[in-house]
């Protein structure tokens, strides 16, 4: 049995968010702004990404601390070349119970079926809108909606349990809410709202461009009743309902107006090997450095411990009681550090 270890709040480590590649195709606003992340934008080189053998070793130390869910993230994880492969070795992984990836979708219908096949059990595909004017402008790279909706279709028939996120934001897209719910009600596919965060320096953020998850509970309720259900498991960041009179199952990431750090079992891996212990963290620790200095497994699971057993991280709890008056630390990029 791996060890339970605990962080100066009594919260276990369970999740390892593993970002691959810091590159993406998109260029979302609230991510990626295409005038910072520009042509001239320094990328990590290749020697500085963490290889596959080095990501499944401490995949390995990881769950012998007891992580045992896995997300791949990025950037674009789709944009790592040989990805499938990384999946096949950490499905060899003992302890890994779940893997699950998140991605903009639009390389998925290439890709679904190697995914499947290598072990991915999950993929949750981000989808901010189903007109396709208002996703070019979100994604500010021309990719059109059918891309994604067939790359959604493409992992669903590969048997991959698929989920939607979509990310809210008041005056850009909050009109498509609505045929949203509809469209995935239809579909089957769990679609998750999500509350726009002030993450990173660099997308603009102001609260009034938050629509909070009880709006949109509200405005789902009114035309297509609503039933809260139990969490699945301790720490999971949506709040699940389903549709009353069927199976079907929605739910809503209040991150800014509901936050859940009290629960949250979650360390993050950026694609240079740095051990983040929180979304908004200022910095993080260097796991690359020890693994290619010739450091023993235990020596990193030392280093690890220590880590997590010091962390005391709470941001989006801390923002919400410090609201309107927000903190200005400088934090890390979502597309550095993954979702
Ligand atoms: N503030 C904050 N937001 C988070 C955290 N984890 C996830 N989110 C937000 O929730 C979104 C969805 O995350 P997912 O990885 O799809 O959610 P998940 O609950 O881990 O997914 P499941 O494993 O399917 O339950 C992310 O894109 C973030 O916007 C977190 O630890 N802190
Ligand atoms: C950083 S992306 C990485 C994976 C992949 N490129 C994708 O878009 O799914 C992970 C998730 O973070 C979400 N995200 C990015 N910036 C966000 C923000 N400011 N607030 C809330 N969610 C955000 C995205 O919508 C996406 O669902
Ligand atoms: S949210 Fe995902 S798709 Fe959009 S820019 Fe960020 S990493 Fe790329
Ligand atoms: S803000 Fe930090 S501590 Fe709170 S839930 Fe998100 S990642 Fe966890």
């Amino acid at each position: 049995m791996p060890e339970q270890v605990l962080d100066a709040r009594k919260r276990p480590l369970r999740d390892l968010r593993i970002s691959v590649t810091d590159r993406c195709n998109f260029r979302c606003r609230y991510c990626m702004p295409a005038e910072i992340f520009g042509t001239d934008y320094p990328f990590l080189p290749r020697h500085k990404l963490l290889t596959f053998e080095e990501i499944t070793r401490l995949v390995g130390i990881f769950t012998s601390l007891g992580v045992e869910k896995i997300r791949i993230t990025g950037g674009e994880p789709l944009m790592r070349r040989d990805l499938p492969e990384l999946i096949r070795m950490i499905r060899q992984v003992e302890g890994v119970r779940d893997i699950a990836m998140t991605t903009n979708g639009s390389l998925l219908a290439k890709h679904a079926k190697a995914l499947k096949q290598a072990g991915l059990d999950r993929v949750t595909v981000s989808l901010d809108s189903l007109d396709d004017e208002r996703f070019g402008r979100i994604n500010d790279r021309g990719y059109r909606v059918q891309d994604i909706l067939r790359g959604i279709d493409a992992a669903a028939e590969t048997g991959m349990l698929v989920k939607i996120n979509m990310v809210v934001q008041r005056g850009v897209n909050d009109q498509d809410i609505l045929p949203m719910a509809r469209y995935f009600r239809e579909k089957g596919h769990i679609l998750r709202f999500i509350e726009f965060m002030d993450v990173g320096n660099s997308n603009g953020w102001k609260l009034d461009q938050v629509v909070p998850s009880s709006e949109i509970v509200q405005m789902i309720h009114k035309e297509m009743p609503l039933m809260p259900i139990e969490p699945n498991y301790f720490g999971e960041v949506a709040s699940r309902y389903r549709y009353a009179g069927t199976n079907q199952e929605i739910g809503f990431i209040s991150s800014v107006t509901q936050a859940f750090c009290s629960t949250c079992t979650r360390a993050r891996l950026s694609a240079e090997g740095k051990m983040y212990n929180c979304l908004f963290a200022s910095s993080g620790e260097d796991l690359r450095g020890p693994l290619r200095e010739g450091k023993s497994d235990e020596e990193i699971r030392e280093l690890i411990q220590s880590i997590w057993v010091r962390r005391d991280d709470r941001y989006s709890e801390q923002r919400l009681k410090q609201t309107p008056g927000l903190s200005h630390r400088s934090k890390v990029e979502m597309s550095h550090i993954g979702g």
